[in-house]
């Protein structure tokens, strides 16, 4: 037997042996999740369980990704060392109170839910155990997210850690005060949603100034990725990269002018300001 082909057999190890991970509600950002856990290495598919609301839905993503998915979120919290909670904001305390039997101080419990404090799954829980509340970001279908962590009151570093692993999986990580979630799940949490309007604006008016609209999407695309990796590798301000671009008497600042009397810099604070106030309100409906 070739050597070649029992390597290509022999999965690497894991990344985090010996844990094993729920995640309950793989929706949009849980599916994200737990595809990255795979591709990643972080957990091999044994190590992963799942729910859904629907059997059905459970079926395809476990034909999908092959690993267990089920609606019983008591079993999967049973068979779980770290849970992640990933319905609605309104829906949490429920899922906790069912879970609530599978739940001790050995497990952790980590929420990307927006909205819901720390204090309150803590509460739900009712038992002293570690919670960590996380916002990622879609980007981190490409590893290109951000997520802001935050621990409540009963979780260690290596506790901290983990959770830290595990979204590491999908980009950066940062570690932000409790206070600071719902200002960073305005800003970072929703903020692809307003990029793509920007980047979907610029190639608009690529077209309106006469640029096919496959070129006009590329050429704002790229300009949006290029420019957001000068802001973090050069660690320069964005107001100085930007008068790097604009010339004396040149085309941009004319553009500048444009985009300042339509007020796009007050309409991006209102725009964060209010979808954070929103995500103050979630969890309660
Ligand atoms: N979409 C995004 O950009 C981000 C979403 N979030 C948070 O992620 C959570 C989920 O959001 P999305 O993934 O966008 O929504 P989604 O609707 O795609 O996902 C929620 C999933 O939970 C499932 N579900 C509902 N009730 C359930 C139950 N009782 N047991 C098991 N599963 C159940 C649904 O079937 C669905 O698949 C929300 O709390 C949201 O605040 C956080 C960061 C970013
Ligand atoms: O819109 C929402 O409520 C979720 C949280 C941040 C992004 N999506």
């Amino acid at each position: 037997m070739s050597t070649e082909l029992e390597y290509e057999n022999t999965l690497p190890p894991a990344a985090m042996p010996g844990i094993k991970v729920a995640i309950l509600g793989t929706g949009k950002m849980g599916g994200i999740l737990l595809q990255a856990f795979l591709k990643n290495n972080l957990l091999h598919a044994e190590q992963i369980i799942a729910t859904v609301a629907h059997p059905e839905r459970a079926h395809a993503l476990s034909a999908q990704y092959s690993v267990e998915v089920t609606t019983d979120n008591l079993e999967a919290a049973k068979q779980a060392d770290v849970i992640l909670l990933g319905v609605k904001p309104i829906q949490v305390p429920a899922l906790i109170e069912q879970i609530r039997p599978a739940l001790s101080p050995q497990k952790m419990l980590v929420s990307f839910a927006a909205s819901v404090k720390t204090s309150a799954i803590e509460d739900a829980a009712g038992i002293e155990m570690p919670v960590v509340r996380s916002m990622p970001n879609t980007p981190a279908m490409l590893g290109a997210g951000i997520t802001a962590l935050c621990r409540g009151r009963f979780v260690s570093e290596d506790q901290l850690g983990i959770a830290q692993r595990i979204f590491g999986t999908v980009g950066r990580t940062v570690v932000v005060d409790e206070k600071h979630m719902d200002a960073v799940t305005g800003l970072s949490g929703s903020g692809p949603a307003f990029i793509y309007i920007i980047i979907e604006a610029l190639a608009e008016a690529g077209v309106n100034v006469g640029l096919p609209r496959d070129i006009a999407t590329q050429l704002a695309a790229q300009t949006t990725f290029g420019s957001a990796r000068m802001v973090l590798e050069t660690g320069y301000h964005p107001a100085l990269l930007k008068d790097a671009v604009t010339t004396p008497a040149g085309c941009t600042v004319d553009g500048i002018l444009e985009l300042e009397e339509g007020g796009l810099r007050v309409t991006l604070i209102k725009a964060v300001k209010r979808a954070t106030q929103r995500a103050k309100e979630l969890a309660a409906g």
